[in-house]
C-alpha cells in the first residue's frame, strides 16, 4: 500500500505535511517535520521583513479545535528561502515555501526574490491571512486575486501554489474558479482557519485571545465540513493541470480518506499537529494504511476525487 502522491512533477514518498504556521517557524521545527514520517514540509508564511506578530494570548485550544490571531509572526523571507534552499534534493521531502505580504505589492516583491533565487522548490502564496488588523483577506477579493496573479505570472516562472480562504457559496465557488482556471497554478491549497470566529469564556465573560477583540481564524473540528466543501467544490471546477492540498480539520487517517475522497493531491495538519507533535505523522500514516487495507486500496489514486453523490 503505497501513500505517495505529486504535485505538477514534484514526487512525495508520503501525503501529509504540516499547514504553514503550526511548528514550522524556526530552522529547528522545520527539521523536526523533515525528520518524522511526514512527507515534507511548509514554513510559516514569511514577510519581506521578520515580525513579531501580535499581542498574547494570541492562541487558545479549545475542545474543538482552537482560535489564533498570531499576526504572521516569522523571521523574514531570507530566512526561509535559505533554508528551503539548502534543503532541496536532499531529505526526499519538499520543502514548501510559504509567503504572505501585507499587500499586493509586497507579494511581488517577495516572488522576485524567489525567482531570482536558486530555489527551485515549490512556493506557496498565501491569499488568505485573516489576521492582519486593518488588512482584509485578499482571497475574497477576486479582482485583485486576478491583478496578483497576472502580476505575478509576467515574470515567476516557477510552480506557485496558493493558499486560499474557505468559501461558502456557489457563486464564489465558481468566481475564485472562474480566476484560477485563466492562470499556469501548479496547486491551491484550500482551506486557511475560517477567519475572524470568536471563542467566549462564560466563566471569566471575557474573549480569550487579546487582537482584534478577540476575532480569530478558527482550526480543527470547527472546520472539517467546510474543509471538505472547498476541496470538493474546486476540485469540480478547476482544470485538472491544477493540483489540490486538502488543510482543515484533519486529526485522524480516516479524516485524510475524505479530503482524498473530495480530490485532495496532498494534505497538511494544522491544529492537531499543534496539539500532537511529529508522532502525528506516523500514527495518521499507519491509520489511512490500515483503512485503505480494510477497503482494498492500493494507491490514492484508487479513490481519490471518487466520493459518490446520492
Ligand atoms: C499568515 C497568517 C495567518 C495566521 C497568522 O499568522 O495570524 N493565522 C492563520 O490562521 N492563517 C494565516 O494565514
Amino acid at each position: 500500500i503505497s501513500l505517495a502522491s505529486h504535485i505538477g512533477d514534484y514526487q512525495f514518498d508520503n501525503l501529509l505535511l504540516n499547514a504553514a504556521g503550526v511548528r514550522c517557524a524556526s530552522t529547528e521545527e522545520l527539521d523536526k517535520i523533515l525528520d518524522s514520517d511526514a512527507g515534507g514540509c511548509v514554513t510559516k508564511s514569511a514577510t519581506p521583513e521578520p515580525r513579531k506578530g501580535n499581542e498574547s494570548p494570541r492562541m487558545k485550544a479549545t475542545s474543538m479545535g482552537c482560535i489564533n490571531s498570531m499576526g504572521l509572526p516569522n523571521h523574514g523571507l531570507d530566512y526561509y528561502l535559505k533554508f528551503a534552499t539548502e534543503k532541496q534534493g536532499n531529505h526526499g521531502k519538499q520543502v514548501i515555501l510559504s509567503v504572505a505580504g501585507l499587500s499586493i505589492d509586497q507579494n511581488i516583491e517577495m516572488l522576485k526574490k524567489v525567482q531570482a533565487s536558486s530555489f527551485s522548490g515549490l512556493t506557496e502564496l498565501n491569499l488568505s491571512c485573516p489576521n492582519i488588523a486593518g488588512k482584509s483577506q485578499l482571497g475574497y477579493d477576486f479582482e485583485a486575486v486576478r491583478d496578483v496573479l497576472a502580476a505575478t505570472f509576467k515574470f515567476f516562472k516557477k510552480p506557485l501554489g496558493l493558499k486560499l480562504p474557505p468559501y461558502f457559496d456557489f457563486n464564489q465557488f465558481d468566481g475564485i474558479a472562474d480566476v484560477l482556471n485563466d492562470f499556469p497554478i501548479t496547486y491551491i491549497n484550500s482551506i486557511n482557519s475560517i477567519g475572524n470566529g470568536l471563542v467566549v469564556d462564560p466563566e471569566t465573560e471575557s474573549v480569550v485571545i487579546k487582537p482584534k477583540g478577540g476575532f480569530g481564524g478558527l482550526g480543527g473540528d470547527y472546520v472539517k465540513p467546510t474543509a471538505l466543501a472547498n476541496v470538493r467544490a474546486l476540485r469540480l471546477r478547476l482544470k485538472p493541470e491544477i493540483s489540490i492540498i486538502g488543510t482543515g480539520g484533519i486529526k485522524s487517517g480516516k479524516d485524510v480518506f475524505e479530503h482524498v475522497l473530495c480530490g485532495a493531491d496532498l494534505v497538511q495538519i494544522g491544529t492537531a499537529f499543534g496539539f500532537d507533535g511529529t508522532p502525528i505523522f506516523e500514527r495518521i500514516s499507519k491509520e489511512l494504511t490500515e483503512l485503505m487495507a480494510q477497503k482494498g486500496y492500493q494507491t490514492l489514486a484508487d479513490f481519490r476525487g471518487k466520493l459518490k453523490t446520492i
